[in-house]
């Protein structure tokens, strides 16, 4: 399996928002080194998810990016994605590995140490781990763990860690000092007014 790009683009799902038109931004400039996971709100129809999945797993695939599909794992298959990326509300590591087969990459979440451990173990290729910072992209979340928290997982596997949750390229250096392997991000990307720079000041942070 080839290594696992350092930054993670997730789409977002926010009204009004042109995921499509960012990931068109992003992969010149990241191209190999960018994961892309294809994310929809829950109230979005599969056929939604489908197609948003199909056009970023084409794009992807002309700039030797890997794309991902969230949660939805039939989506990840019927657009022939890499993978997928489960947490506490979707399918089980397990049963999600079972569902992509060993070859597939396979993201799971995970605060803590015991969590994250018996995600890798049950199949999980790596992890991501967050909030790390206040986020305004998703609600209902714990509060952020911060890079302590961050370290106690990455202490605790073996697999490359994805910081997210508030990730700035400012704060990647210290999230890579605490173990980071790498960082998903939304809003550091879709908010930006340039989103090819702002993935250009992502990629130097992880890189150098
Ligand atoms: C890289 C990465 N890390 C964590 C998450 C969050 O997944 P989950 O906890 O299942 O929440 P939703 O994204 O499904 O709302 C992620 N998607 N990616
Ligand atoms: C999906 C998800 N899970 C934990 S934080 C988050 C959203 C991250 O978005 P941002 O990079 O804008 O904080
Ligand atoms: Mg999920």
């Amino acid at each position: 399996m080839p290594s696992l790009g350092r930054l993670h683009l997730i789409t977002d799902t926010r009204p009004g928002r042109n995921p499509l038109a960012v990931l068109r931004a992003a992969l010149p400039v990241a191209r190999s080194e960018l994961v892309v996971q294809v994310r929809v709100e829950d109230s979005a129809t599969d056929r939604q998810a489908y197609d948003l999945a199909r056009r970023a797993v084409a794009l992807c695939a002309a700039y030797g990016a890997t794309c991902l599909v969230n949660d939805r794992l039939h989506v990840a298959l019927a657009v022939a994605a890499a993978g997928g990326h489960v947490g506490a509300d979707d399918l089980p590591v397990g049963a999600a590995r079972r569902v992509l087969g060993s070859a597939a990459v396979l993201g799971a979440t995970a605060r803590e140490p015991a969590t994250a451990a018996a995600a890798v173990a049950a199949g999980a290729s790596y992890l991501g781990v967050g909030p790390c910072h206040p986020t305004s992209t998703k609600t209902g979340l714990p509060d952020p763990i911060g890079p302590a928290g961050l370290r106690a997982v990455a202490e605790a596997v073996a697999v490359p860690v994805i910081a997210i949750g508030g990730v700035t390229a400012a704060a990647v250096p210290v999230l890579r000092a605490a173990g980071a392997y790498g960082v998903a991000v939304v809003g550091a990307v879709s908010d930006a007014a340039d989103p090819a720079r702002a993935t250009a000041e992502l990629l130097g942070a992880l890189t150098c």
